[in-house]
């Protein structure tokens, strides 16, 4: 290598198709995974390790670097990745400039992490014996991994604090409260968040860390969830996976290769917000709930009731009546005993867009087990993340219908919630603080 690292990933990129590079198709757009790899490695740029030619083209393109830059940010329609560390941020100055340079300093960050450089040129050992080193070393050697680093601002970021309040978008608006809410403030909010998805552990918490350290001073992690076994597809090229009670989990989700599906429900519109607050065109809201799974209660329910509360069959995921996991819902159609076949409580009814005047949002949730709780249940569930064009008139009527009637809710607990604006992706030499402090 060369320089820094960067460059490499620079000339891949520069290359423009995701077939020759190995890099996985533009944060703004659809999401295919490429058909050849060519793993980008952290400090030396040796190739990743393994990756021979014999090995696969799938097991690259999981190595393979994702565009930081484009109309949107990366890490909402990216085919979610294995792996998530997600952290909630306060900041902990009141200086509105300190703030403003570590958007940058993220910035220039990020782009090198998630084109598998580190964090700082030269930043394992560079800086010399005498100095704490730039980069924390743990991801050094390892390939890009498909990481992504998304980022979004609370409600709370625009109080008087920074002199955002004319900044702050109509349709960040905090949450209201929901039926059966059992919120943990100490899991809860937050000024910032970064989402960072790969399909290295260690490169997600490589990430997080090295962003949390950049900000020291500025801000302060206020809570954190890591994140295995990603409950949602946001691609048609990526089989279905299960949630922890074991079902199919995305199937009818939005997808990267729905563009117009996108534009009415993930990407905030050109003319959503307007005056200061215009910035947010090319964004999308983020709602994040962790929910606990009572997974040893669900453990001891029978198939037929699991299946009747989800509205689907375990095994091919495919709506109770029907035969295929892609085949429409019908829930007008009746069981052998005269009852719908689909129950109208569940879960899959009431959050279905034929009820719901037409609502859809991009889940992109992860299974989490937090270790146990000290009476010998494991603190196990889904850590719900879903991006939408406007939470108010999306997450919060589909919410509440759920809240209300859905029969998963015996089995469930919602004890974290955060709502987070995302802006749009970044030009070529744009940063993060650039549109929120212009
Ligand atoms: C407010 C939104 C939603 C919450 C909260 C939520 C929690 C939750 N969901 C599952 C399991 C499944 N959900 C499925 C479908 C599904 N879920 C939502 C929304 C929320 N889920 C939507 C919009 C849909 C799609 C409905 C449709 O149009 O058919 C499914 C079925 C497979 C699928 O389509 O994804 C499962 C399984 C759990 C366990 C859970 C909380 C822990
Ligand atoms: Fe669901």
């Amino acid at each position: 290598m060369t320089d820094d690292g960067l460059s490499r990933r620079r000339l891949i990129g520069a290359s423009g198709t995701a077939a020759v590079a190995g890099v996985v198709a533009g944060a703004s757009g659809a999401g295919a995974l490429a058909l050849r790899g060519d793993a980008v490695s952290r400090g030396d740029g040796a190739a990743a390790a393994g990756a021979t030619p014999s090995t696969t083209a799938s097991a690259l393109a999981l190595d393979a670097a994702i565009p930081f830059r484009g109309a949107h940010q990366a890490g909402i329609v990216t085919p979610a990745q294995d792996r998530l560390h997600f952290v909630a941020l306060d900041v902990v100055t009141t200086d509105r400039d300190q703030l403003r340079q570590l958007l940058e300093d993220w910035t220039r960050a990020a782009e090198r992490m998630t084109a598998g450089a580190e964090a700082a040129p030269g930043g394992l050992v560079g800086g010399g014996p005498n100095r704490a080193p730039e980069d924390t070393g743990e991801a050094y050697g390892l390939p890009a991994s498909g990481l992504t680093i998304t980022i979004g601002y609370g409600p709370s970021l625009f109080d008087d604090r920074f002199g955002l309040a004319a900044k702050r978008p109509a349709a960040l608006q905090e949450l209201p409260p929901f039926t059966g809410d059992q919120l943990d403030p100490r899991r809860s909010g937050g000024d910032l968040c970064i989402q960072a998805c790969a399909n290295d552990p260690q490169v997600a918490v490589h990430a997080v860390r090295n962003l949390v350290r950049l900000g020291f001073g500025v801000v302060a992690v206020r809570w954190s969830q890591l994140g295995f076994g990603r409950t949602s597809s946001t691609s048609t090229a990526q089989a279905t996976p299960r949630n922890m009670f074991g079902f199919k989990d995305g199937t009818n989700n939005l997808k990267a290769e729905e563009p117009e599906g996108l534009a009415q429900h993930v990407w905030v519109g050109d003319s959503d917000e307007t005056g200061a607050a215009a910035w947010m065109a090319g964004g999308s809201y983020l709602v994040a709930r962790r929910i606990r799974m009572h997974i040893e209660v669900w453990d001891r329910t029978s198939l037929q009731e699991q299946e009747d509360v989800i509205g689907r069959d375990k095994k091919e995921g495919a709506p109770l009546g029907a035969t295929k996991e892609f085949d429409t819902p019908d829930f007008a159609k009746k069981g052998p005993d005269g009852a719908p076949a689909i129950p109208v409580t569940a879960h899959v009814r009431l959050a279905h867009e034929s009820r719901l005047g037409g609502i859809r949002l991009l889940r992109r949730g992860y299974n989490f087990t937090d270790g146990s709780d000290g009476v010998g249940h494991l603190d196990a569930g889904l850590f719900f993340l879903a991006y939408m064009r406007n939470p108010g008139k999306q997450f919060v009527p589909m919410q509440r219908a759920l809240a209300k009637a859905d029969g998963l809710n015996e089995y469930i607990e919602h004890n974290g919630s955060a709502v987070f604006a995302c802006p749009p992706g970044l030009k070529d030499g744009e940063h993060w603080g650039q549109a929120l402090f212009a």
